[in-house]
């Protein structure tokens, strides 16, 4: 690593806005993006928790374009990785994949570059199970030997907290990168901890507390307007959503024609809206089941709706296709339908809609997925479907898989029943939001993540604060057709067991 002389840090200070600019191709940074790449650039070991679509990931990118070295950048989804080095090519960055599903001869390049000891590549994308293998790990060390590895990224750090959402094993493994290489500055990155996972994150990975910054921005995203419909478990949501999106696409088209009629020309309209039909609203509906994926999909393209499946179980060229054409605009690839596979740190910023056809496993996983919509800044919708005998049925699954899991590990039965807990604990969390008809939902989200809220007013950008009345009298009728009875065994005295 370069020593961090002060004229070393104003240099490296300097060269960041003109980087911005030029090779980002952003006009300015967003508040406080400036603050954690000079801490980053400071050597810092740095902590980043902010709102989906914050721009955290400039906060390890810029860096690694400025900065001496190779930066690694460990992300859990292949999806993600993809999404974000087209981008980073588009740039003409320096940027390489490692992972199971590299073809061979481009692998051995990427390790031949690592093993000459001064990479070409700023930044080198991996999964966690990657790092873990022995061969990687000995050319990271060739690299660091010749003072060349510049910085630890770990995107959606979160994943390495067993009371995290979407804990991942091979990330507990991320140890190592500290323990071997002290001197070099990791930066973890998250939109989604409480307090506790974000103490776990700052433990596993062992990141330094004398040269540690932590930055802590606020979860409230104020131009995404939360809604919450009720559906009875004898009429699915189909019609309800199908009125809506082609109001909403009605509404759109005659926006568009207007400012046309009004310019006299396209001009209005930005690149991406030219290239897409004007009535088509880019959106995703996440559902928990693969076969609804397909079915949903296929239904909307026979009433006239461009849209298309995404799943782990498709073939990986047509989830290449599928994704390629949904963030190009494609015409025909307008609305995504996809299980959770699709949620993390995917990025296409003209999203306006994410709908919910069931309720999601947790409290973090509604926000992350929910947290693809507006990422551009201008208004967008999300709606949650939710049904009590999706609740009923989630909370089955999920008792079933514990009891499954740990049975099979009699040993280890009771921290997979303490996960269990959490687990059930965010889920619980997130259907009394969805019964909730006394607050503001922006404020309900802010209160699960720790956030203290006192004055907060969401602008109506929410159904509560739209219509507190009609949200609670939609909440009556349309979860009248279920058998609810407050003193049967409620799903809070199904999950208040002791561990
Ligand atoms: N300073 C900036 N000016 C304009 N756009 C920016 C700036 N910084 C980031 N962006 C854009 O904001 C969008 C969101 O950024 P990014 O994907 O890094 O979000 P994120 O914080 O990682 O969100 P998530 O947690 O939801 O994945 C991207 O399209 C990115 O290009």
């Amino acid at each position: 690593m370069r020593p961090s002389t002060s004229k070393h840090v104003r240099r490296q200070h300097v060269d960041i806005d003109f980087t911005l600019r030029r090779v980002f191709k952003k006009q300015a940074f967003r508040p406080v993006q400036r603050e954690v790449i000079t801490a980053a650039l400071d050597g810092n070991d740095v902590y980043i928790q902010a709102a989906t679509s914050f721009g955290k990931s400039l906060c390890f990118q810029l860096p690694a374009v400025v900065d001496h070295g190779i930066t690694i950048v460990v992300s859990p989804l292949l999806a993600l990785v993809d999404n974000q080095v087209s981008a980073l090519r588009a740039a003409n960055i320096k940027v390489a994949t490692l992972n199971s599903q590299i073809p061979r001869p481009e692998r051995d390049d990427i390790l031949s570059d690592l093993r000459c000891g001064h990479p070409h590549t700023r930044l080198l994308y991996v999964t966690p199970e990657y790092c873990k293998l022995s061969h990687f790990r000995r050319h990271l060390e060739i690299v660091h030997a010749q003072r060349e590895l510049a910085r630890i990224a770990v995107d959606e750090a979160h994943c390495i907290s067993e009371w995290g959402h979407d804990f991942r094993p091979a990330f507990l493994d991320l140890r190592w990168f500290k323990t071997t290489f002290p001197d070099v500055p990791i930066i973890a990155l998250t939109a989604t901890a409480t307090s506790r996972v974000r103490r776990d994150i700052i433990d596993a990975l062992g990141l330094n507390r004398h040269k540690l910054r932590v930055f802590e921005m606020t979860t409230l995203r104020p131009n995404i307007h939360y809604e919450v419909r009720f559906k009875s478990d004898d009429k699915g949501p189909y019609d309800d959503f199908l009125k809506w999106l082609r109001a909403a696409q009605g509404r759109r088209a005659a926006r568009l024609a207007a400012a046309e009629e009004r310019d006299g020309r396209r001009s209005a309209l930005n690149d991406k809206d030219k290239s897409q039909d004007p009535g088509t609203l880019p959106g995703i509906i996440y559902t928990l089941y693969r076969k609804d994926c397909e079915s949903l999909a296929a239904q909307l393209r026979s009433d006239g709706i461009g849209a298309i499946p995404y799943h782990a179980g498709l073939p990986k060229e047509t989830k290449a296709d599928h994704l390629a054409g949904w963030v190009a605009g494609r015409p025909g690839y307008a609305v995504v339908v996809a299980t959770t596979a699709f949620g993390m740190g995917i990025d296409k910023e003209d999203v306006r809609f994410v709908v919910h056809w069931q309720i999601p496993k947790t409290f973090e996983g509604y926000y992350q997925e929910a947290g693809r919509a507006g990422r551009d800044g201008k208004a967008a919708r999300c709606v949650l479907y939710y049904g009590r005998e999706d609740r009923d049925r989630a909370l089955t699954l999920m008792l079933r898989d514990a009891l499954t899991k740990a049975a099979g590990r009699m040993q280890k039965a009771e921290p997979e029943l303490a996960k269990m807990k959490n687990r059930s604990e965010s889920f619980q969390e997130l259907f009394m939001y969805c019964e909730n008809t006394g607050a503001c939902r922006h404020r309900l989200i802010c209160d699960y993540f720790g956030e203290a809220t006192p004055s907060m007013h969401c602008q109506f950008a929410c159904d509560w604060c739209k219509d507190a009345k009609d949200l609670a009298e939609r909440k009556e009728k349309g979860l009248v057709a279920e058998n609810w009875c407050e003193d049967q065994m409620t799903p809070y005295g199904l999950l208040s067991w002791e561990t």
